[in-house]
């Protein structure tokens, strides 16, 4: 379990990170979203211990991560994945990482398993692909079969097989019950991997809700609806609380009315149908609606006023 309470971050004039609070909790991946510049980044590090609030807490299992007395068997950290310049194997790298921190072998060979490095394992890292680096950063991460994973942006960079694999890798993380946060700036990608979503935006919370109650919220409720009777149907499904539209001579957007009850009220009067088609706005749409005021810099580079 991560918990964040009133979190803040400034740099000089700047608030990265606005008075965040939120909970991660174990056995779910939870997906930190936000556009670039949100704060996500900076709230990790914080969590991790690596950058010291200007005010608020950051507490692994109810504790600061640096009071924790095996950090790296607590927490597995992926910060700003980046190719790793070593002229080490991977298998040298992790077996050195490992030996530091009292941790055998027989663990070494174990995460290389698991995140497909055997093949490369022996080849210089230096030399790794944005992908095989990033599966070196997160055999790191495992390294110390820890309680709770934190990953900023882990697929950036990773082709559809390896975003693949890094999902199906933190969902079976978090299945067997540990607490899994990662970041991202694309929503569709969270909607695949992740149950919960913390969203951020110039620092500040903007939403946490499941995914499910994203998408929920992203439905539109209207109704496209086709019929060589279109004005006679828009008629008879009018009411106070609905709205119809005439995209076409034969086509309306009725809001406010299921497409079963258009349906069956079509039935009822004889009037035939062409289409039916209930509207849903995309979950990439829903996540720009929400963070609409909060993106930094818009096309064009113009800059929102802080
Ligand atoms: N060391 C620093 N000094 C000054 N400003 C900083 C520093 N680190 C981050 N910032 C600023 O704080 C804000 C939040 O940055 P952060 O990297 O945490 O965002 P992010 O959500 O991770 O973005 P991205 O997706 O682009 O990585 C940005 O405006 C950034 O320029």
């Amino acid at each position: 379990m991560i918990t964040v309470e009133n979190l803040t971050k400034r740099y000089g004039e700047k608030t990265a990170v606005d008075s965040l609070t939120f909970t991660v909790r174990p056995g779910i991946v939870t997906g930190f979203l936000g556009p670039n510049g949100a704060g996500k980044s900076t709230t990790m590090r914080m969590i991790a211990g690596l950058d010291v609030p200007t005010a608020g807490t950051a507490t692994v299992n109810g504790r600061p991560y640096a009071e924790h007395a095996a950090p790296l068997r607590e927490v597995g950290l992926l910060l700003e994945a980046k190719a790793i310049h070593t002229s080490r194997s991977a298998r040298n790298h992790l077996r050195a990482l490992a030996a530091t921190h009292g941790f055998g072998d027989r663990r070494v060979e174990e995460v290389i398993d698991l995140t497909g490095l055997h093949d490369v394992a022996d080849k210089r890292a230096g030399g790794f692909s944005l992908g095989m680096g990033q599966r070196l950063g997160i055999a790191s991460a495992l390294l110390g079969d820890p309680a709770t994973v934190i990953l900023d942006e882990p697929v950036n960079g990773l082709d559809p097989e390896g975003v693949l694999w890094v999902r199906n890798l933190l969902r079976g993380l978090a299945a067997e019950g540990r607490t899994v946060f990662l970041s991202s700036h694309l929503m569709s990608e969270m909607s695949l991997t992740a149950e919960h979503l913390i969203v951020v935006g110039r620092g500040r919370l903007i939403a946490d809700v499941s995914v499910q109650e994203m998408t929920a919220r992203a439905s539109r409720d209207v109704v496209l609806v086709r019929s060589p009777d279109a004005a006679r149907l828009g008629e008879l499904v009018a009411g106070p609380d609905v709205s119809v539209t005439g995209v076409e001579r034969d086509l309306l957007e009725v809001g406010g009315v299921s497409a079963p009850e258009i349906g069956e009220l079509a039935a009822r009067h004889g009037l035939a149908l062409h289409e039916l088609t209930p509207q849903q706005a995309s979950l990439e749409e829903a996540f720009m609606e929400l963070t609409r005021d909060a993106v930094e810099y818009r096309a064009g580079l113009e800059q929102v006023a802080a």
